[in-house]
């Protein structure tokens, strides 16, 4: 018997339908199930383990609910679960469980997505297994039975409260009720990417709903900018969450949607999910490459995997200013042959990703190079290419980040609703990314001293910091403290802005304010119901593949339930979209914040940008108000920038500026830009750093093509002709108005632009 090390919940004997060959003795742990035949004899079985962070859901074997969810259908909801179960069909293996079910069968059955060797390949990959357990009857009485049905639901309820990591009531475990969860509404674009979004929905999506028993509602966008209006006027509180089956544009769309509204602050904490339905899917593939998951073809079931296990967790957006216009970018901004490429392919949308490498061929064959200026605001020391060599005489020192391991203390700081991390800013050189707490950064004598990591020689240095330019960043105590060369003795210089997160409670918290729902167009799948195999994936179990019957091909649109815009009846607020947050200037926001007055948060003053309009004698401090970006009381007011000037002023002081020809500027805040693309491979969701990079001119083309093949390893920010910069803010100036500015694969006129990162801004489906 395999040696367990975790405490043992529950433990009995059952059958494993459909075959009822023989007992298993089956243990409940936090771990998972374990089960393995009981021999009459002394022969020794191996134990098998489901484990439960592989585990979506568990649903009652017992007949009667399983009936009793079909029968009780509302009229409202008719239409939508005849959907639901025309659709989701009992697939073969789940078919002859449900033939073996006899009225009086008690018992659950696991949908698990444990990790599997690919066929003819080293690959892991989740694979469905379907395991159904019955009690053993003992008589016919119906004492008997009704004992045995209360078991099975405590086994069910148990088990589902681990798998949704819900606390357990180890006294009496048939307290353990998981509560009912709030609705996820589903935005699918029908024509993003090899226009497959819908398609997948259908086929690899609601099968996984429904095993997970999550209720949902799925819109099918009628046209660009649908989801922007959506969600501008929809009451979100409605719903748990907002997942996207798109690609990243419409995530943009749906962002800056949000971010209308004049309860944006509020707003943006509905978590937003993601699906890979277009053809780069950048946010997909960084969030599962964040989770450990496999970023390649096989990413719907990963992604889809990764959504019903999600947590909550915030990620960093970028705030753009545009001449005319403010808009919020939570992946990337290119110039140059990235730009160009993104945009000269839209039109090969239908190739998915191969669009990508095709642009990248002609791009390279008939490389162009753009005159410009980029100025930013590093977090780390910049040294600048020596004129226009392509040769980098030494390497911009980078910082060493935190691991890539979940941080459970920012998790359960966000189930407080409340500000608990904050990440502060002491100067323009100062930045706190430890990822648990934000921890205060107050200056003292001990912050002087700290470590940063030198890529030039890959060591770790323990560096002194007074009067140097250099970033410090101390992963252990989470502490990052710089001091800026000019500033140092300058307190009327020191900008100390502070960038609070404030929580969003993980899913234990959305699912205790659940509500009813009375909204037509919502999905409930069945608790109870037994689902439809997707059929690309074969059932196994115990490592036996179950080939599915051919099922009939469900006919979306007959259906008349997704394919068209439902009007959110009763969901709606009415609310007007709020104002565009309009780019606010640092004298501006720092005005509005000495106007609100609060405590916690300080903001000094920043030097020379500022200057016009603040009074002379208030320059050292200003206050503002605590949870500046995500508390209630940010709403009805602007998104504070307070490192960027107006976008006709100059840059302040202590930012780096590089003029001259480029090939490619390209910021990052995700690790990738598509499946093949780990453009910035140490960024994180929330680190509240931009990556800059930037290829000058001069970089021959064969030296081109060797970047773009080690892009697919994020190998390219080793490459001599790549300066990698992290940033907190940047400006980009284009002398012409050739080529492309493209946000979040949204196109602009090259026309000046800066960027201000906002961390932990929004809050994202996901698992670190
Ligand atoms: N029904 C629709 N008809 C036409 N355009 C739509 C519709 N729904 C959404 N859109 C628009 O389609 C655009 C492209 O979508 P999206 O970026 O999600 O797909 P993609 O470009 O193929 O994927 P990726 O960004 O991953 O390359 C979005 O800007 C969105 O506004």
């Amino acid at each position: 018997m395999a040696s367990r090390r975790d405490e043992v919940i529950m433990e009995r004997d059952f059958l494993l339908l459909p075959k009822r060959k023989g007992r298993y003795k089956v243990t409940l742990s936090h771990r998972g199930i374990y089960f393995s035949p009981v021999s009459n004899n002394n022969s020794t079985y191996e134990e098998s383990l489901l484990k439960i962070s592989d585990i979506i859901g568990c649903h009652s074997l017992n007949k009667s609910d399983i009936q009793s969810t079909q029968v009780s259908t509302t009229d409202d909801c008719d239409k939508i679960n005849d959907v639901e179960f025309s659709f989701v069909e009992p697939p073969n293996f789940m078919r002859q469980i449900r033939n073996a079910l006899n009225p009086f069968s008690c018992g659950f059955v696991i949908f698990a997505y444990p990790f599997v060797k690919k066929k003819l390949s080293s690959k892991q990959i989740r694979q469905r297994q379907i395991f159904a357990f019955e009690i053993p009857s003992t008589s016919n009485s119906s004492e008997e039975f009704q004992e045995r049905r209360s078991e099975a639901y405590t086994w069910h309820n148990v088990i589902n409260c681990l798998t949704r990591e819900l606390p357990l009531n180890l006294q009496d475990l048939s307290k353990n009720i998981p509560p009912e969860r709030k609705p996820w509404l589903f935005l699918i674009n029908p024509f993003s990417g090899p226009g497959k979004a819908h398609t997948i929905f259908k086929q690899d999506i609601i099968p996984i709903l429904y095993e997970a028993s999550i209720p949902y509602k799925a819109i099918v966008t009628t046209h660009a900018g649908h989801a922007s209006e959506l969600v501008k006027t929809t009451n979100l509180s409605e719903w748990y969450g907002i997942i996207i089956v798109s690609g990243d544009g419409l995530i943009f769309e749906t962002i800056n949607g949000i971010m209308q509204r004049d309860d944006w602050a509020t707003s943006l904490k509905t978590p937003i999910g993601c699906l890979p339905g277009g053809s780069g899917n950048a946010l997909c593939c960084s969030i599962n490459y964040a989770a450990g998951e496999p970023v390649d073809s096989s990413m719907v079931l990963h992604s889809a995997f990764v959504l019903v296990k999600h947590r909550v967790i915030p990620m960093d957006l970028v705030a753009v200013h545009l001449p005319d216009r403010t808009c919020f970018s939570f992946l990337s901004i290119t110039w140059g042959i990235m730009a160009d490429i993104d945009y000269e392919t839209e039109k090969y949308r239908n190739l998915g990703e191969t669009r990508f490498t095709v642009g990248a061929v002609v791009g390279i064959l008939g490389l162009r190079t753009y005159r410009g200026k980029v100025s930013f605001l590093p977090v780390a020391e910049y040294v600048p290419l020596a004129g226009n060599s392509t040769k980098v005489l030494s390497k911009v020192r980078r910082l060493s980040l935190r691991s890539r391991s979940s941080s459970k203390a920012t998790l359960s700081s966000l189930e407080d609703d409340r500000i608990k991390t904050s990440a502060k800013l002491l100067s323009h050189r100062s930045y706190s990314m430890d990822e648990n707490s934000y921890k205060d950064c107050q200056p003292n004598a001990e912050d002087s001293i700290t470590s940063f990591h030198d890529v030039t020689n890959g060591s770790s240095k323990t560096s002194s910091l007074s009067n140097t330019d250099s970033l410090v960043g101390d992963q252990d105590t989470s502490r990052v403290l710089a001091t800026d060369r000019n500033m140092n003795d300058n307190s009327e210089k020191r900008i100390q802005g502070n960038f609070s997160t404030a929580g969003r409670a993980g899913e234990a918290n959305h699912l205790q304010d659940d509500h009813n729902n009375d909204n037509a167009y919502v999905l409930h799948p069945s608790m109870n119901g037994l689902s439809q195999q997707n059929e690309d994936q074969p059932i196994v179990e115990n490592g036996e593949s179950f080939a599915s019957e051919q099922e009939p091909a469900f006919d979306f649109d007959q259906s008349n339930s997704f394919s068209e815009e439902r009007t959110l009846a009763g969901s709606s607020t009415n609310q007007q979209a709020g104002p565009l947050p309009v780019r606010q200037n640092v004298t501006d926001g720092i005005s509005q914040q000495i106007e609100k007055s609060s405590s916690h948060i300080t903001v000094l003053n920043t030097g020379s940008p500022v200057g016009d309009g603040l009074p002379e004698t208030g320059r050292d401090e200003f206050e503002i108000e605590e949870e500046t970006y995500l508390g209630r009381k940010a709403d009805f007011s602007p998104v504070p920038t307070p490192l960027l000037p107006a976008l006709e002023e100059p840059v302040p002081e202590g930012w780096a500026s590089v003029d001259g020809d480029f090939v490619l500027v390209m910021a990052v805040y995700q690790t990738h830009l598509g499946s093949d693309m780990l453009a910035a491979p140490d960024a994180r969701l929330q680190d509240g750093l931009i990556n800059l990079m930037m290829v000058r001119k001069g970089v021959s083309k064969a030296n081109m093509f060797r970047l773009f093949l080690s892009f697919s390893q994020g190998n390219h920010v080793s490459s001599p002709h790549v300066e990698v910069v992290k940033v907190l803010a940047f400006r980009l100036e284009p002398h012409s108005s050739n080529g492309n500015i493209m946000v979040d694969g949204e196109r602009f006129e090259p026309a000046p632009i800066q960027a201000q990162i906002l961390p932990g801004l929004a809050r994202v489906m996901a698992i670190k």
